[in-house]
């Protein structure tokens, strides 16, 4: 067997679709896996315009490719990050993607005629890349859901401190720099250690549960909860002042205290006591806020529980 015949061998039966197109976009080859992925036959295909072939195909796009390839005699590339796939063709992979069509990456190839130096005609080369489409989409995905676990407080799934504070610590310098108003409330459910001394620390993980839920549907969007700790909760409101939190405070104070939360055979009650601390241009961290919307958290504590102070200064 002489060497063309073993490359022509080759091709036909390498495991990347291979295609050939002259000047005018008609094929002039495509190989066995091109056949055996598009479902049609190389006689079919061979004399006929690619784009009536794949009349999904970019054309646009491909038409451009193409051509600078035989202006510029340099081979081309595209990726399937790019273009998840530029020939619509089902993968044969036994993996599960969210698309049922193969991802590729293509090379654009010049191909010369013998003793010629100008192209005559392009090569495209097309590999089938789903696996790699399918794990970059797992990782994407594992990403995704890794970040919001890393946020998320794994009992109350409001905030955890740490992404809370991250949050707050951008929320008070935007305040600062524009002259915004930003209020905090922190509040802190009242005789806890009773409800988990009396009816076990499960019933006590579920008030903290109904706590966090009643206080998220209270909420505007670009308010943030979040649990600062045990069960202490700080609420960040950006464009807010005092008057406004309190507001909202009282709000949650009144209908936490009214609701009645079943566990086993207990209907329990709570209440909560509430602090808050609006923004002022001295501060110059939000730590500042939240040391002053504690203080008058205890002030509420003090003065009996189940109410809501704002921090005077
Ligand atoms: N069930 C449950 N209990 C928690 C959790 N985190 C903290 N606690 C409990 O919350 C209780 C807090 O008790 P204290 O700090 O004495 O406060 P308190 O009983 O609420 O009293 P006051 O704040 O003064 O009204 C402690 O017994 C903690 O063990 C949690 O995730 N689940």
């Amino acid at each position: 067997m002489d060497v063309a015949a073993v490359q022509s061998l080759l091709i036909e039966r390498i495991n990347s679709g291979v295609l050939v197109v002259d000047e005018e976009c008609r094929l002039v080859y495509f190989n066995r896996f091109m056949e055996s992925h598009s479902l049609l036959s190389a006689s079919e295909v061979i004399g006929k315009n690619l784009f009536d072939i794949f009349p999904d195909a970019p054309k646009r796009w491909l038409q451009r490719k193409i051509q600078s390839v035989f202006m510029l005699n340099t081979p081309a590339f595209s990726s399937w990050e790019q273009r998840q796939f530029v020939f619509k063709m089902r993968h044969a992979r036994p993996v599960t993607t969210s698309s049922e069509y193969m991802a590729q990456n293509i090379t654009f190839i010049p191909i010369c005629d013998k003793g010629t130096t100008e192209p005559d005609k392009v090569g495209i080369i097309v590999d089938d890349v789903t696996d790699v489409f399918f794990y970059q989409e797992k990782l994407k995905d594992t990403l995704t859901e890794l970040e919001h676990v890393s946020r998320t407080d794994g009992l109350t799934k409001v905030s955890n401190r740490r992404y809370w504070e991250e949050r707050f610590r951008v929320e008070f310098s935007t305040a600062q720099r524009h002259d915004h108003a930003l209020s905090l409330i922190m509040f802190d459910l009242d005789k806890f250690k009773l409800i988990n001394d009396q009816y076990g620390h499960q019933a006590g993980d579920l008030v903290l549960v109904e706590a966090a839920n009643l206080v998220e549907n209270l909420l505007r969007k670009g308010d943030l909860l979040g649990r600062y700790g045990g069960e202490e909760f700080g609420i960040i409101l950006p464009n807010t002042n005092a008057q406004g939190a309190a507001e909202l405070a009282e709000r949650i104070r009144r209908q936490f205290s009214l609701l009645k939360m079943q566990y086993e055979k207990h209907t329990i009650s709570a209440t909560m006591s509430v602090g808050i601390c609006e923004c002022d241009s001295r501060f110059t961290r939000f730590e500042d806020m939240v040391t002053r919307a504690d203080l008058a958290l205890y002030q509420s504590k003090r003065e009996g529980r189940n109410q809501v102070t704002i921090y005077q200064a």
